[in-house]
């Protein structure tokens, strides 16, 4: 009986939560990102740029959207440590991709980068969100001429979306979380996660009544569990208004 409550009571107030996987070579603008999405999100002091140093290991930022709990793996970009991120792959439910669009040199090595990211089989049906980050800067590409530059291959199957973002006066960074939310909402990869995880909503609810299953839930989970000795640390948050930023929906989201 008392399951039978619990479940209900879980399924009814417990919020989805979300990994969110931010990528990107170095110096693209990741955790200055992060540093504005906490700022956006949690009304709180920015971090001043000049204190965001290059990342070594992984930055957390936790943040809710109206049911919805996301949170940010940051991870740092310089090319020695890019081998670390597939440990993340499988837990993900969506990858940000940022790239700094005032840097043009850079390009190839972010194409070539994004290229190898999308190639890894445990990032299967991952949403993607490409940001054209450092938009305040006069010569940044716009989200546009970026996406064709890039023209990258292999998008057909995986819903995503380019936005033109600044991370220093938070140009994009709403409709991009908002992008984010009702994409990985509908995802099913999201299903597929949930399903691992022992989570997929009345379904798991409704299973739970007639099976204790939960051992054999904790033996999933624990195959995919990450190992978070690499976390460094949070960083801090302030507030933020701008405009509707140019989008460029290169694919209108499908849900397969
Ligand atoms: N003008 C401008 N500069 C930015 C923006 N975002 C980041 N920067 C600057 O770009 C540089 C790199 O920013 P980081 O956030 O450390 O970049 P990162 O991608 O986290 O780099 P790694 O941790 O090394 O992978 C810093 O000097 C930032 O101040 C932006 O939107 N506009
Ligand atoms: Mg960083």
């Amino acid at each position: 009986m008392f399951s039978l409550f619990y479940g209900l009571w879980k399924y009814l107030f417990t919020k989805t939560e979300f990994h969110v996987l931010i990528l990107g070579i170095d110096k693209a603008g990741k955790t200055t990102l992060l540093e504005k999405l906490k700022s956006v999100y949690l009304n709180m002091e920015s971090l001043p740029h000049d204190r965001i140093v290059p990342t070594v290991g992984l930055n957390i930022g936790r943040i809710q959207v109206s049911n919805s709990k996301l949170v940010f793996w940051d991870l740092g970009g310089q090319p020695g440590l890019r081998s670390i991120w597939e440990k993340y792959y499988e837990e993900a439910h969506a990858i940000v991709f940022v790239i700094d669009a005032s840097s043009p040199l850079q390009f190839e090595d972010a194409k070539s980068t994004l290229e190898k990211v999308l190639r890894h089989e445990d990032l299967q049906g991952a949403p993607l969100l490409i940001l054209a980050n450092k938009q305040d800067l006069s010569e940044a590409m716009s989200a546009e001429e970026l996406a064709r530059y890039l023209d990258l291959k292999k998008l057909d199957e995986r819903v995503y979306m380019f936005e033109a973002v600044s991370a220093y006066d938070g140009l994009g960074i709403k409709e991009s979380v908002e992008w984010l939310v009702e994409v990985m909402e509908r995802s099913k990869r999201t299903e597929t996660l949930r399903a691992r995880a022992g989570e997929s909503g009345f379904a798991s609810y409704l299973g739970s009544v007639t099976s204790s299953s939960s051992e054999e839930q904790t033996c999933l989970r624990t195959k995919g569990q990450i190992n978070h000795d690499l976390l460094l640390g949070d960083i801090i948050p302030g507030s933020w208004h701008q405009p509707r930023p140019p989008q460029v929906h290169a694919q209108p989201p499908s849900f397969p």
